[in-house]
């Protein structure tokens, strides 16, 4: 008779609310996006880094069998953790870091003296080349290379408990301190990619061509310009096991400096770089102006960066335009350039043979 009664019940309430009987049922799994997974390029991130706040301090008083006035037995509470930034070569991009970076906070104190546990640092791992500034593009720290650490925000120290109050005129003391909280500041975390070369030229010039035929990247080519949008590093190897990383760099093109085209932003990546690989496009009517043109936007970027030590390049020799081409670029100026096809691997022995000697000589001095 009761379980009749009850089974009414239940019937009764599941077909007043039927959408909350067949939930569980018809929710269904959420189908996998068809887009491939792209990895993001980050090299310019602000972030705010918070410390852990210190464990509040306990107040409490021991009573025990036949002494219950035993004394004041709060412990204090555990130091909050910091927000420490690591330089890692494994690490690529700043994509990692997020907008908010909070280091744990410490455990409270308790009765018994009772210690609250200090909590653990947060390490964040950033790329190799790391410039943390302030907003005000104050420098605090470079970190170049691996283990390289920058405390970013330190945690606040744990309050103390009741019991560190005991003195001989106060033997019951019922003070004891909260936690304190851990620092707070917004940091700009900008990434200078450290390579040895790195490639300048105008969009389309084969650049990207030209890594995958030195070294084992694979960034991305086509006959639109502007395909590479972030920087890719890929490395020659040489028989004597020396290597040299060289950067691949988003297209240059004239009036850059007015943020024609993708600007300037991503030239400080060139910053570092102890030698420039300057790519001419022999399919380009007049090749040596590009020449011409890309050490102007340089020197616009930074004075001086165009006299750093470079190789010149003339690319798809292989062109039937490209022989005429050639001569008008030796006869208009006096360029040491080398006539390579990126495409079909001309000359590109001589070429690798070439980068080495210019940065031995570059190591040298
Ligand atoms: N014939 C010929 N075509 C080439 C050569 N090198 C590159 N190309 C072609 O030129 C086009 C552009 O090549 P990319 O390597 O993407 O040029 P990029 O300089 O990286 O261009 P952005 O990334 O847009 O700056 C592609 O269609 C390549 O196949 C070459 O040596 N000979
Ligand atoms: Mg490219």
């Amino acid at each position: 008779m009761l379980l009749n009664r009850q089974l009414n019940f239940l019937r009764n309430v599941y077909n007043k609310i039927p959408s909350l009987c067949y939930a569980t049922v018809i929710k269904k799994k959420k189908k996998r996006s068809d887009k491939p997974f792209t990895k993001r390029f980050v090299d310019y991130q602000r972030v705010t880094v918070k410390g852990g706040k210190g464990g509040d301090g306990c107040c409490s008083f021991l009573s025990l069998f036949a002494n219950e006035y035993a004394g004041p037995d709060g412990g204090d509470g555990g130091n909050g953790g910091h927000v420490i930034l690591q330089a890692d070569a494994t690490s690529t991009s700043l994509a990692g870091l997020g907008t908010l970076l909070k280091g744990r906070d410490g455990v409270r104190g308790k009765g018994k003296h009772c210690h609250g546990k200090c909590a653990e640092h947060l390490y964040v791992n950033v790329p190799l080349g790391t410039l943390i500034k302030t907003e005000e593009n104050e420098l605090l720290a470079d970190l170049a290379n691996s283990g390289d650490m920058y405390l970013a925000a330190r945690g606040g120290a744990g309050g103390k408990g009741n019991a560190y109050f005991l003195s001989n005129e106060n033997r019951a003391p019922r003070t004891y301190e909260l936690g304190a909280a851990g620092e707070e500041a917004t940091l700009i975390a900008e990434l200078n990619l450290i390579a040895n070369f790195g490639l300048i030229g105008f969009p389309n010039a084969g650049k990207s061509t030209l890594l995958r035929a030195i070294s084992r990247a694979r960034p991305k080519v086509a006959v639109y310009p502007f395909t590479t949008l972030n920087p890719h590093v890929g490395v020659i190897k040489y028989d004597d096991h020396e290597q040299i990383s060289v950067a691949d760099l988003p297209g240059l093109i004239k009036g850059a400096h007015l943020n024609y085209g993708l600007g300037l932003s991503f030239l400080r990546h060139v910053e570092r770089c102890l030698c420039l690989i300057f790519v001419l496009d022999l399919s380009h009517p007049q090749p040596w102006k590009q020449f011409d043109d890309l050490s102007y936007e340089l020197e616009q970027y930074k004075p001086g960066l165009s006299e750093i030590p470079h190789a010149i390049i003339a690319n798809k020799v292989d062109l039937p335009l490209a022989q005429k081409n050639l001569e008008l670029l030796r006869k208009y100026s006096n360029l040491p350039v080398l006539p390579v096809s990126a495409k079909y691997l001309t000359n590109i022995d001589t070429l690798t043979e070439k980068l080495r000697n210019l940065f031995d000589d570059v190591k040298k001095k």
